[in-house]
């Protein structure tokens, strides 16, 4: 499905409700399927947690998580401990090109009997449930975040806990600091010191609790983007959100003010005002290693306000549901965008002019879809195969029709 977006205005004021943080919701999931006297509020109703949900529920053999990440890492983790059980994991095209080698080395290590079905490194795996009889393991952390959280989740419930050394520049480090909050928040003891991350055991049923996630952070970032592109004096209010947040991408609040958007904190909600137009000599410099997940609505944010970026701590960007420093390229220039990437970065150059009508490539990527809707703003724009927003997110047109985007 391929919608037009026509040139649009955001009502002043107007007010959203995103469901929650699909990385908290299937952490939890995995926590609930370990400790089933979890129960979970203001889940999240994107794809990839029903198909966590889905996949926990199942007890056929074969488990395809499609095109969710963390589905398939905390997964590969979750099934390697569940005794006497094989179960064949596999994925989208996409994820069978999205590397687990690091993961599957560390679980084999701890005792974990893994084999690849496919191309070594890659998905689909077939694991051979059984008790993990060691607790000590060291990994490569500076390629995705998703192997360390995997094995987190499961280490209370080894005999001996987990005792896990990270070597190398550890990314996406927020990712892990939202597991280990949620293992607070359940009671499992742990800390992280230096490179060393500890995991307590703790086999005993947990007493009964309820824990509320805190609605996505990721979609958010599409709505910082609407209100950086819109008039001084819009405002968009989102439901579910605090300023002690456990999510990396929470960042936003401060990163989005150079773009002259305001946040502001009421008991539960967010308040998103656009306070100042962003002069066109100022030029944004971020390093995004800790929240890669909002540096495609950042590039194209600038780019709307035609402002120069310089965005570093890019390179998990190549392995997520495309090689997103690729998609950003070939896409911002189709519309006009000075752009250069490498492995790990990109420079946005101001540029003369938005061309119209172009038709944005999506790549079966979510946030391909949602980071240039928002240009829409600025002049007409298509997305082709606009329904790949359900990955995370699949109210998303809907809500953008509601903030005033006219879409065909
Ligand atoms: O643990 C998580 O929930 C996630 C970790 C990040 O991945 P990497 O650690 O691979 O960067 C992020 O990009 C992804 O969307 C979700
Ligand atoms: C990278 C992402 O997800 P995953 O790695 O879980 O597929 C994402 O949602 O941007």
């Amino acid at each position: 499905m391929t919608l037009h977006l026509q040139k649009s205005y955001t009502k002043a004021s107007s007010k959203i409700a995103i469901t929650g943080s699909k990385s908290e919701a299937n952490r939890l999931l995995i926590l609930q399927a370990l400790y089933p006297n979890i129960k979970i509020e203001n889940s999240s109703n994107s794809d990839d947690s029903s198909l966590m949900q889905k996949a926990l529920a199942s007890d056929e053999q074969l488990i395809d998580i499609h095109h969710a990440g963390t589905a398939m890492r905390f997964l590969t983790a979750y099934f390697s401990i569940q005794e006497g059980r094989d179960t064949i994991l596999t994925g989208s095209p996409r994820m069978k090109e999205r590397p687990i080698g690091i993961l599957v080395d560390a679980l084999i290590a701890l005792g974990a009997d893994i084999s690849y079905l496919e191309n070594d490194g890659f998905p689909p795996l077939k694991i051979r449930g059984r008790k993990l009889a060691k607790h000590k393991v060291r990994l490569e952390a500076n390629v995705s975040s998703q192997y360390i959280s995997a094995l987190l989740l499961i280490a209370s419930s080894l005999e001996n806990g987990l005792e896990l050394t990270l070597d190398g520049k550890i990314t996406s480090v927020p990712y892990i600091k939202m597991t280990l909050g949620l293992l607070d928040q359940i009671g499992v003891e742990n800390s992280f010191e230096g490179n060393v991350i500890t995991i307590d055991p703790k086999q005993e049923e947990l007493k009964p609790q309820t824990l509320v996630v805190e609605s996505d952070w990721s979609s958010a970032s599409y709505f910082y983007s609407i209100v950086a592109l819109s008039e001084v004096g819009t405002k968009i209010e989102l439901s579910s959100y605090k300023k002690d947040s456990l999510q990396g991408d929470s960042a936003l609040a401060k990163i989005y003010k150079q773009f002259g958007v305001e946040t502001s904190y009421s008991e539960n909600n967010i308040t998103l005002s656009k306070s100042s137009i962003v002069s066109q000599d100022s030029k944004i410099s971020l390093d995004l290693s800790n929240a890669p997940d909002i540096a495609q609505t950042i590039s194209v944010t600038a780019f709307g306000l035609g402002i120069s970026c310089h965005l570093t701590g890019l390179h998990t960007l190549k392995i997520k549901e495309t090689d997103r420093l690729v998609a950003l390229q070939n896409e911002l220039s189709k519309l006009g965008a000075n752009i250069s990437v490498t492995n790990d970065a990109l420079v946005l150059d101001v540029a003369d002019a938005i061309n119209s009508e172009i038709e944005i490539e999506t790549y079966k990527d979510h946030r391909m879809a949602m980071a240039f809707a928002p240009l829409a703003l600025k002049t007409s724009i298509l997305i082709k195969e606009a329904d790949v927003v359900s990955k995370s997110y699949p109210d998303f047109w809907k809500d953008l029709v509601h903030v005033g985007f006219q879409i065909k």
